[in-house]
């Protein structure tokens, strides 16, 4: 369980986290998102224990993480925005470097780097790591985070700069981790994956809060469903209606904000010679919620 209160981070006189609090139940995803400069990287490492806050209170598993930073590094796995790796390394002595760190046994290195590199599909255990591709060295950094299997991570932009392929991979591990019980943070500036994959979301502005919650709940705070109307007309020379439309390549739209309004236009729509092709529900997604609440 994660409990953060009131966090505050100024660097200088200023405030790039500006009074963040929420709570987090063990097993779940939180995705961190907002413009660039909004403050994601700043939370992610007080979260991780990195950078101390200015004020505020954050406990992790009954650990006081702003006084005990240390006490949490045993159950973190932490992914920077860009992880250096070291190169000239082979990708299973990078792991195993790692594992020793963390003062795993030799057989629990090699079978846990095995399992790791296997379930990420990464056939690179023999590669350095300066021979990889950037979604291979995603991947060798993820499978660091994980080696002395952590019960929290905490991952800057996991998918950035991924093709869409290897992006979702990256994603489905993710979702598989939380399946397994683990906790994961993540900001992302693919908003469709954060809509997809997380249980909570959390929409920084300027280092405030601006909305958190599930996404039904912050389509709640963001505005209801509408209903697009798709409909074809006779002769588009001649049709003419009191219903508010949109035409491009032959494709007639009209949208309604309520039932009412969805059966009062398709009643018009259809007294004036139209014939209604398919409705379509439409929930405002996450990047509509970012345009509405600006930089
Ligand atoms: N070490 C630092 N010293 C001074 N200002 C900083 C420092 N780190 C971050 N900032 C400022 O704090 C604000 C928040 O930065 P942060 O990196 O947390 O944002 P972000 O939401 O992660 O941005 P992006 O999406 O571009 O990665 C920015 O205005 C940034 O310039």
């Amino acid at each position: 369980m994660i409990t953060a209160r009131s966090l505050v981070k100024h660097y200088g006189d200023f405030p790039a986290l500006d009074g963040v609090t929420f709570d987090l139940d063990d097993a779940r995803i939180l995705g961190v998102i907002g413009h660039n400069g909004a403050g994601k990287t700043t939370l992610l490492k007080i979260m991780a224990g990195l950078i101390s806050p200015t004020a505020g209170s954050l406990v992790v598993d009954g650990i006081d993480v702003v006084r005990r930073p240390l006490d949490l590094k045993k159950n973190l796995g932490y992914l920077p925005e860009e992880s250096r790796l070291y190169e000239t390394m082979t990708t299973d002595a990078y792991l195993a470097f790692f594992g020793e760190i963390y003062g795993l046994s030799r057989a629990t290195i090699q079978e846990r780097g095995d399992e790791l590199l296997d379930s990420l599909a990464l056939d690179a255990e023999k590669k350095k790591i300066g021979e990889l591709s950037k979604g291979m060295k995603r991947k060798v950094a993820i499978a660091r985070s994980l080696m002395h299997d952590p019960g929290l991570l905490i991952y800057d932009e996991p998918t950035s700069g991924l093709d869409p392929m290897t992006s979702r991979s990256v994603l489905d591990y993710v979702k598989d981790l939380r399946d397994q019980g683990k906790t994961v943070i993540f900001s992302a500036h693919n908003l469709f994956q954060v809509e997809e994959a997380c249980d909570l979301v959390l929409i920084l502005r300027r280092g405030k809060v601006v909305a958190k919650g599930t996404m039904p709940e912050l389509r709640e705070t963001f505005g209801s469903l509408t209903y697009q109307v798709f409909f074809r007309v006779p002769d588009p020379a001649t049709f003419a209606t009191s219903v508010d439309y949109a035409a491009s390549d032959g494709r007639y739209l009209a949208e309604a904000r309520s039932v009412e309004e969805l059966n009062r236009t398709t009643a018009a729509l259809a007294a004036d010679g139209a014939t209604i092709e398919r409705i379509e529900s439409h929930y405002p997604t996450l990047e509509e919620m970012l345009l509405k609440i600006g930089r």
